[in-house]
């Protein structure tokens, strides 16, 4: 109860915002999903082919500027090109996992993105058996990325591979996620056997959290549509503060379209990350908290990958 709480506190908690959802009817919404009858349906349809490769060639994985704090936290820059994008936008409103609030999600940013009121704005799977085949393909191509140095513009290293040797330790921690997060690919879990599909209208934020402890390290966020800041907060931000304004310690980082956020090590487990829920934000690089350049939010989609923790840590749900 107290893990899904906090949860609920964090990412749901921007619901309050339009549609007035709470408690039960939150809860049932967002976990009975994936025991829906209609799942299998959902999974076999075919859907639209992803292109190949998903993952634009030569896209860099890169520390965002001013970040160097921020410990485990990269940004794969556009990492999913404009086909790409559309494939991953059209599968998701091929499954009708969420609604969309304009008619034609454009896969740039957008400003023609009114309020989504009381839209389903959330939806979440769990276990690799219940994600759609488009989530497997992107699950995969990120797992992918997340094997490389960053900097690096290209080669996955194998770091997860069985005839790895201890010797190699030392470059392991040099990829983007640890050695372990990434040798989960060797098991049943896969690397990311969790979704999440969220959708923001302009004026819609998220409020700061660090994801629950039920989920394992190396997470990964892919970013569509609007360019949104997620602020990063430090160790020692309150989880639950409801308010938090954005201060000198906190580290923007600018989410465009098609970028792939990783967070893991300190940044997943001791760094919050939320969005402030405001219509603009500052223009990429704008340092001044008052009178910058500011860029005007249209609707954003974001897809979270990540995985639950085999270690005992339950994601408890009252009854
Ligand atoms: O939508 C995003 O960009 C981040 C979502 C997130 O932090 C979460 O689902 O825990
Ligand atoms: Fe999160």
């Amino acid at each position: 109860m107290e893990l899904l709480t906090w949860h609920l506190r964090g990412p749901l908690s921007r619901r309050a915002h339009g549609a007035g959802m709470r408690g039960g009817d939150l809860i049932r919404e967002v976990f009975g999903s994936e025991s829906d009858s209609d799942d299998a349906d959902e999974l076999n349809r075919p859907g639209p082919s992803p292109p190949s490769p998903l993952m634009r060639p030569g896209c860099v994985v890169e520390t965002p500027a001013g970040a160097d704090a921020c410990v485990g936290m990269f940004v794969a820059r556009e990492a999913l090109g404009e086909d790409a994008r559309r494939w991953l936008l059209d599968s998701i409103r091929a499954d009708d996992l969420v609604d969309f609030p304009d008619d034609e999600p454009s896969t740039t940013a957008s400003d023609r993105c009114a309020p989504t009121g009381g839209a389903r704005n959330q939806a979440m799977r769990f276990g690799r058996d219940h994600l759609p085949r488009w989530a497997l393909a992107l699950a995969d191509a990120v797992a992918k990325l997340a094997t490389r140095r960053p900097g690096d513009s290209q080669g996955e290293h194998d770091v997860a591979s069985a005839d790895h040797t201890d010797d190699d330790d030392d470059d392991d921690d040099a990829a983007v996620f640890p050695r372990e997060v990434l040798a989960r690919a060797r098991t049943a879990s896969g690397v990311f056997n969790q979704m999440i599909v969220n959708q923001y209208a302009p004026g819609e934020g998220l409020t700061p959290h660090v994801d629950l402890e039920a989920f394992a390290d190396g997470v990964a966020v892919v970013s569509l549509r609007s360019t949104v800041v997620m602020d990063m907060y430090p160790p020692g931000f309150e989880p639950g503060t409801s308010h938090v304004p954005t201060n000198s310690n906190t580290v923007p980082v600018w989410l465009r379209p098609g970028d792939v956020l990783f967070l893991s090590r300190a940044a997943r487990w001791e760094w919050a990350h939320g969005i402030a829920a405001r219509d603009a934000d500052p223009a990429e690089g704008e340092t001044r908290s008052e009178g910058g350049a500011v860029v005007r939010r249209g609707c954003r989609t974001s897809v979270t990958l990540r995985a639950m923790r085999e270690d005992g840590h339950e994601l408890r749900v009252p009854a």
